[in-house]
């Protein structure tokens, strides 16, 4: 008698290999490979495109292995019953998501399975560890610091499955719908066309990323991470926010080279802890699941925010007069991506210079991000904003001039970006309205037209910001 099939549930996990949930199902028997799209999901339009690639990339594989990839919208819990009639299959499994939505739509699906006699079993596929195994006298760390020091002390992370040998196809399978029809690649206009010149998506393109950084990038990473005109970090954010490759299998990747070779340590260490900033964020979120929208110290409520379209807009398009702000706010729109330290300058501007919620830098990052996070995007934005888990206190208000001069200083990283200023020297690029006339002439730059004055005076806002924090913090 054939061995009924077992669905396999893929979400933000769009790989083959260490899928814990599909090598289940693999040894089990027959397996149907399913991606549900929520009609009323809240992904960015960066996200999306990056996630259409990926499962054209995911379905390809899978056929090349005899297996469909089924594709459908709606709840899980109104077309997964179906799904699971019209194929024969007596059990779904999934790998666990941690944010509140996923482990309440999860939670009910084992209800619902349970109810029909299916089996549901979910497994852990996309962190280090689960959340509730890594507590500190039963409460979440907050503390970055004692978080990682305690999980590299007490746990052993799991070494990454390999890719099932061997898959049987189920013998009943229903209709799929066409991803070509979920309006994920854009159309008039096709603004993806910048983002595909930046990136090759997929597991396969995970791959060749991880190792064209470990040639090109690892050996300088512990001093060069923080210099954003050099290609010393991995850009493997959006692989690992699509889940195409796990972080236990780039753990095991690099602690093996490191163990290979001693004189990697340093720099496998200081990337490690890295990826356990991503393992912090989630768990964060996974405790605190209001994160996303609610500041992790109270009083930040009260915090005097300024609503003004008109800075947001500049900020967005990247008009602030402040050429690091711009270049990193050119940078996300063109490719969907920013390095993390113009990440932390652009976003102090946003909350500090400007005053404007966090939430506001959030959305639109959220909106443009290839590698956009739930976990890592909220819990960054709150950490710049002084009101998360360990965060940078708000007082301390980073100067873009200083910031770029220190970590662009011959201003590779704004000619790249900002074409306009490609003729200023880099005495005067971080700080154009204090270059002399004649080196603004000469350079071809009238401010105000090919380059805008600054939207604020930093030492002015970074006044106004103190003062708001200092009417909270007495309050308190
Ligand atoms: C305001 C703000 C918003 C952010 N939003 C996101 C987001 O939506 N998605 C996202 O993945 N990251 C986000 N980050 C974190 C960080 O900027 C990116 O993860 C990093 O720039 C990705 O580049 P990389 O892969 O080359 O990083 P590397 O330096 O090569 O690091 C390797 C991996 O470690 C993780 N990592 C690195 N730095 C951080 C960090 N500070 N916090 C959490 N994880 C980290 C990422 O998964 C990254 O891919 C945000 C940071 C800030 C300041």
């Amino acid at each position: 008698m054939s061995q009924p099939t077992t669905i396999v549930l893929f979400r933000n996990d769009l790989r083959l290999a260490d899928h814990p949930a599909l090598w289940y199902a693999a040894q089990r028997g027959p397996v149907l490979p399913v991606y549900l799209r929520h009609a009323a999901d809240s992904y960015g339009s960066a996200w999306r495109w990056w996630h259409g690639e990926s499962l054209l990339k995911l379905q390809a594989a899978l056929a090349q292995r005899g297996l469909p990839l089924l594709l459908r919208s709606g709840t899980a819990k109104a077309v997964l019953p179906e799904i699971v009639r019209a194929s024969g299959a007596d059990a779904v499994y999934w790998n666990r998501r941690y944010d509140r939505d996923g482990i309440a739509e999860d939670q009910e699906l084992k209800s619902l399975f349970k109810e029909l006699g299916v089996e549901a079993r979910s497994f852990p596929g996309n962190l280090l560890v689960e959340p509730w195994e890594h507590l500190r006298e039963g409460q979440p760390y907050r503390v970055f610091t004692p978080f990682w020091k305690a999980m590299l002390a007490r746990h052993r992370f799991p070494q990454p499955l390999a890719e099932p040998e061997s898959y049987r196809a189920p013998t009943a399978i229903p209709a799929s719908e066409d991803l070509a029809r979920w309006g994920w690649h854009p159309h008039h206009p096709d603004w993806s066309i910048g983002l595909a010149r930046h990136w090759e998506v997929g597991e396969e393109a995970a791959w060749r990323r991880l190792r064209d950084f470990v040639d090109e990038g690892l050996a300088h990473y512990a001093e060069g991470r923080n210099l954003p005109g050099k290609p010393f970090v991995s850009r493997l954010s959006p692989y690992l926010a699509h889940g195409e490759i796990s972080p236990r299998q780039i753990w095991w990747h690099l602690s093996r080279l490191a163990e290979e070779q001693g004189a990697w340590r340093r720099n496998v260490d200081a990337f490690l802890r890295e990826l356990g900033w991503r393992e912090f964020s989630w768990h964060l979120l996974y405790h605190f699941p209001d994160l996303p929208r609610e500041p992790l110290r109270p009083e930040f409520q009260r915090f005097p925010w300024r609503q003004d379209p008109a800075a947001l807009r500049a900020w967005t398009r990247a008009r602030t007069g402040y050429p690091i702000i711009d270049a990193g706010m050119r940078e996300l729109w063109e490719s969907g991506w920013m390095h993390n330290r113009v990440r932390m300058i652009v976003a102090s501007f946003l909350v500090k210079d400007l005053r404007i919620p966090w939430q506001e830098g959030e959305a639109w990052f959220w909106d443009t991000l290839v590698d956009a996070d739930l976990a890592n995007n909220s819990a960054s934005w709150q950490w710049v904003a002084g009101c998360g888990a360990d965060a940078a206190p708000y007082f301390r208000v980073f100067n873009p001039v200083l910031q770029a001069q220190k970590f662009d200083p011959q201003g590779d990283y704004v000619r790249r970006w900002l074409p306009q200023l490609q003729r200023l020297p880099a005495d005067h690029i971080h700080a154009p309205w204090q270059a002399p006339a004649v080196v603004l002439e000469q350079a071809g730059i009238a401010l105000g037209k090919e380059y805008p004055r600054p939207l604020v005076d930093h030492h002015e806002a970074r006044e106004a910001a103190l003062a708001a924090w200092e009417a909270i913090r007495r309050e308190n």
